[in-house]
């Protein structure tokens, strides 16, 4: 492989990639060999010293800025990034391991969006005036300060940029610490984001583990974290944050429902489950891993479903014709298996898959076990990986009842062609975002975000801003002011 991933340094600080090779020492491994592809270094406690100093004192004149020249280069980014996508796509891949079929139309394509609506967006912040008869008052919006990212290894292009283009169009500075599995990609969004003209220090890179993460969160000068996570890493930081009465958002795990009615159009439903399964090896957290099929088309499904899962081409991520490619690391992978082998065990079919490939990296199969019961383990708890629990049901009653009996709420979808159905069946979920007759569909549009333990707070949309900036009233008196003595 001759593709260059070994990044110029482990941290971009200030406006400039900064290396410190005291910290440890991590590797970035290709998924797709098991190959070391790059090394950086954690963060030491001196370069999260620096990285804090620098975007807190570049912060208060980025905020200052009208917000049309905030946005404006968020827009520039945003162009660049889509010019660069083929690279930024072999690099995410590299990363990762996703397809480049993948890469190539989802990541900085996703990234891009976010800097391109929320830089629209930045000249669009603005207070209100409130009269009070004679008197008044207006509200500021204003930026909180100095935000910190925390980010999952699954999507580390699409979470650099939907934390920092919000961030930055409200006048933040933000720090970005990516997953320690996938290092390399958010480095690329800082350096663009510097190219297109944003000022040193206002968007940052430092790699680390849950320690440097925690160092961030905990820092008094920080104003806002947010986080996207697994659940029991959502519950340390939230605490930790709430130690400084810190603003979090958090973007956490799920087990989402997926409803197949008998009236779905099956094919349809097929690609549904499959999108909400498969796709980037299943590592997806709004993922509908409990399909709850209708006891009436349940073999239809089943049928269907495995003869479509033998087109997926299983192999080298950069080969365009690959659909499906290995998961992130060892340890997720081993990980996945131990659920494939608790499902056999607690009596789950093995429809189709299960096993790991005989070949070099990460790969195992897309797996589908049917007859799955609510009190299995695959039925409850997340797997982040290509594991499908296919459940039986008979009635709609019955069937919600069971889809929101789970302690998280990222996403659900219901197939159906009755239309008063869907919209019931939406509005029944216990969840932050749901699917009609599609799956896992994520324009910046639309609010994302999760319900239950699944999260705090939403990203993308208008919604985003509220995360990343606060108001401020101002009482204006107009006449002579009375007191009582
Ligand atoms: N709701 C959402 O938008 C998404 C949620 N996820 C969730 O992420 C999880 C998979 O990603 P992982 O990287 O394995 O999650 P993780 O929870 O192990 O790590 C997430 C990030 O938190 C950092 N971290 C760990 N301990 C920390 C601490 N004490 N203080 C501060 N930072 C700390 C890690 O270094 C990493 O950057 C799954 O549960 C998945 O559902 C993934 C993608 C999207």
């Amino acid at each position: 492989m001759n593709y260059p991933t070994q990044p110029k340094a482990s941290h971009f600080i200030n406006g400039a990639y900064v290396e410190d090779t005291s910290g440890t020492p991590i590797k970035v491994i290709y998924p797709a060999t098991g190959a070391v592809i790059a090394t950086v270094h954690a963060a030491t406690p001196a370069i999260v010293e620096q990285v804090i100093t620098s975007a807190r004192a570049a912060q208060r004149a980025w905020a200052a800025l009208p917000g049309t020249e905030r946005g404006r280069i968020l827009r520039r980014a945003a162009d660049m990034m889509r010019a660069r996508n083929h690279d930024l796509s072999v690099l995410e891949t590299h990363d990762t391991g996703k397809p480049y079929q993948e890469t190539s139309v989802a990541d900085a394509a996703s990234g891009a969006d976010a800097l391109e609506y929320f830089g629209g967006l930045a000249a669009t912040l603005t207070g209100e005036h409130i009269q009070l008869g004679e008197d008044w008052a207006y509200t500021r919006r204003e930026a909180l300060g100095l935000c910190v990212g925390i980010g999952a290894w699954n999507y580390p292009t699409q979470i650099a940029c939907w934390k920092g283009a919000p961030a930055l169009a409200c006048g933040n500075a933000m720090i970005f610490k990516p997953s320690e599995t996938t290092p390399l990609c958010a480095l690329k969004v800082a350096e663009i984001l510097h190219e297109a003209g944003l000022p040193a220090g206002l968007y940052n890179v430092v790699q680390g583990m849950g320690e440097v993460g925690g160092a961030l969160v905990s820092d008094p000068r920080v104003d806002k974290v947010s986080l996207t996570g697994s659940v029991p890493t959502g519950r340390k930081v939230y605490a930790a944050a709430a130690e400084g009465i810190k603003h979090v958002t958090m973007e956490l795990g799920g087990k989402s429902p997926l409803l197949i009615f008998d009236d779905a159009d099956l094919e349809n439903a097929v690609s549904g489950a499959i999108l909400g399964n498969f796709y980037s090896s299943g590592q997806v957290c709004s993922n509908g891993t409990r399909v709850f099929v209708h006891k009436g088309i349940k073999e239809a499904f089943l049928t269907r479903l495995s003869e479509r899962l033998e087109q997926a081409v299983i192999g080298d991520p950069m080969d365009p014709a690959t659909s499906f490619g290995p998961m992130v690391s060892e340890r997720q992978m081993e990980i996945v298996q131990s659920y494939i082998t608790k499902g056999i065990e607690e009596g789950a079919r093995l429809v189709t898959g299960g096993a790991r490939l005989d070949r070099g990296g990460f790969f195992l199969q897309p797996t589908v076990f049917a007859d799955v019961t609510d009190d299995m383990t695959i039925a409850r708890e997340e797997i982040f990986g290509p594991v499908m629990a296919v459940l039986d049901f008979d009635s709609e009653d019955e069937v919600m009842a069971r889809a929101n009996a789970t302690e998280f709420g990222l996403a659900a979808g219901v197939f159906t062609s009755d239309l008063t159905r869907a919209h019931r069946v939406a509005a029944g979920f216990e969840a932050g975002t749901c699917f009609i007759n599609s799956y896992n569909d994520a324009p910046v549009e639309v609010p994302f975000g999760g319900a239950k333990l699944s999260g705090v707070g939403r990203e993308n949309a208008k919604q985003a801003i509220e995360h990343y900036s606060q108001l401020k009233s101002v009482y204006v008196r107009m006449g002579d002011l009375e007191a009582p003595f």
